[in-house]
């Protein structure tokens, strides 16, 4: 590969992410010798002060990671490059063209999506499409099936799929990735896996942030196509997917495709049984008051910043298993995890727990704020009494939890991932076009039928985990989140 180019390489996205990941690839020389890093948007600036602006986002970063190093900098300096370009116009990319030099390219598309259509054309006329380039995809792709394809049509005219990497930065934590090692790279999981021994399966992505700035886009989007569309349904995929053959990026997502198909789909007269939306009103996050959502918006409005779903999967393994998925923002906590609840003993010959329950076992599933994976099981109580107490003992299954390598390796940055694989033309980690057109069918449906209820979100204070309906919507079947 002999040029990266990152559209809009002067944005929130480029600067915050993109390019801190390829400081840090650089700095374990991961990234092609010889690759050049272009950075194209409008701005007119000139190369050296483009250079000035990535190491002032970068080396914040680098530091905070303990890893700044002046000769990896230097490195990476030397392979920036900035051209001011209209990336919808095809005359200004065939001089970003001629910049890029000889070699495939890899464009990564760090601009609003509503130009993709337009600037996919420009850079077809302008050579930037040829059968070895690739292009990479920034979420959202459109706003429902119906935007999703008209986009993605003007994609497939200028690449072959193939060339295409939609990017889920989920899917580069590493966390999501050691779910799948779990699951397939062990064999005492597999059995357990499934409708026999699973009560339930929670996903749960929590943010304290709020909207913010960010409304302009948040208000036309709102927690369902912000999150639930990509990150939580590729997070409920990874669970629910059958064993692929190998983990050629086909394998892989055949099935998640196969999952995304037997969603049950939301109807009207299911959506206030199996769906909350909420929107966040004034109160305190982390000590701190904050406003509401419509005071940041400025006016009324009907976008939720929160949704709890559940979510059922019609095939033989998982039929009346729940999916449970909450997500919102301004909750009490940042907090990502998947919580694999299993089912209580049949009989227990120790009484009841303290929860009123059987004893059960749950594995979570931790991404944020820290990378976990941990095994509860039931254990003897240390002591003398009479009758046997039990007690539930977390067991760490995450690397660096076994004595012998007590720290951790960096975490990194999920872009890190990505990149690399966009850069080696892996797509085992990206979404394949039939799978977000799945993902958009299903959530048009839940969309639709809030429209057709006129479902609007609830009120929720800033600072707790949504509306009382979404606790309803577990505690109704007997169930009830994961609290830590
Ligand atoms: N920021 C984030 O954390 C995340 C962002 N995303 C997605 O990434 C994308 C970019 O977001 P973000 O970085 O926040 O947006 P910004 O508005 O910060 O950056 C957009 C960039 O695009 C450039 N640009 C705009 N129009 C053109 C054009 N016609 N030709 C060339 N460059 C252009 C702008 O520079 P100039 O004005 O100089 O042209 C700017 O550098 C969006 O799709 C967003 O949804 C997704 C997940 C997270
Ligand atoms: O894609 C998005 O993700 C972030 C949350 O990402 P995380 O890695 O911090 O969990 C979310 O804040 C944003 O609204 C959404 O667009």
């Amino acid at each position: 590969m002999a040029a990266l180019i990152l559209f809009g390489g002067g944005g929130d996205l480029a600067m915050r992410m993109l390019l801190p990941s390829l400081y840090f690839l650089d700095h374990d020389g991961l990234l092609p010798q010889g690759l050049k890093i272009i950075g194209a948007a409008r701005s007119q600036e000139t190369v050296e002060d483009y250079i000035a602006k990535v190491r002032q986002a970068v080396q914040p970063r680098a530091e905070a990671d303990d890893a700044w190093d002046e000769a990896s900098w230097a490195r990476l300096a030397a392979r920036l490059d900035y051209l001011a370009v209209d990336a919808t116009d095809a005359e200004s990319l065939r001089a970003l063209k001629a910049r890029s030099g000889e070699g495939d390219t890899v464009s990564f598309l760090a601009v609003s999506p509503s130009l993709y259509g337009r600037i996919v054309t420009a850079m077809k006329a302008a050579g930037l499409a040829e059968k070895n380039d690739r292009i990479v995809l920034e979420k959202p792709v459109g706003r429902d099936l119906e935007s999703f394809l008209e986009i993605d049509d003007a994609v497939a005219h200028a690449f072959d799929e193939r060339q295409v990497f939609r990017i889920d930065h989920y899917l580069g934590k590493e966390t999501v990735q050691n779910l799948i090692a779990l699951r397939f790279g062990n064999a005492i999981f597999e059995p357990l896996w499934n409708n026999l021994t699973i009560d339930h399966v929670q996903i749960t992505v929590g943010e304290t942030v709020g909207v913010g700035d960010r409304w302009p886009y948040y208000d036309e989007y709102g927690a369902l196509r912000d999150m639930v569309q990509n990150h939580m349904l590729q997070l409920l995929c990874l669970v629910a997917m059958e064993p692929p053959s190998d983990l050629d990026p086909d394998s892989v997502r055949n099935e998640k495709v196969k999952v995304l198909r037997s969603l049950r789909p939301v109807t009207a007269e299911d959506a206030e049984r199996v769906t909350v939306r909420g929107q966040y009103v004034e109160g305190a996050v982390e000590g701190r008051t904050v406003d509401s959502y419509e005071t940041e918006r400025g006016q009324p409005s009907d976008t939720e910043t929160f949704v709890a779903i559940r979510a059922d999967i019609d095939n033989w393994r998982w039929a009346g298993v729940p999916f449970f998925m909450r997500t919102g923002k301004r909750l009490p906590e940042k907090r990502t995890e998947i919580v694999i609840q299993f089912k209580p003993v049949p009989h227990s010959i120790f009484g009841h727990g303290e929860r009123g329950a059987i004893y059960d076992n749950r594995l979570v599933i931790e991404l944020q704020p820290d990378e976990d994976i941990s095994l509860s099981v039931m254990n003897k109580k240390p002591g003398l009494e009479q009758r046997m107490q039990l007690q539930p003992i977390q067991m760490s299954l995450s690397w660096g939890q076994d004595g012998k390598d007590a720290a951790p390796p960096r975490r990194r940055i999920a872009y890190e991932r990505l990149l690399l694989d966009a850069l080696h033309g892996d797509s085992t980690l990206f979404v394949r076009r039939d799978e977000a057109e799945q993902a958009w069918k299903w959530i048009d449906e839940v969309a639709d039928a809030w429209a057709c209820r006129e479902c609007r979100p609830l009120d929720y204070d800033a600072g707790t985990w949504g509306p009382e309906a979404a606790d309803l919507l577990l505690s109704r079947t007997g169930r009830k989140w994961n609290a830590r």
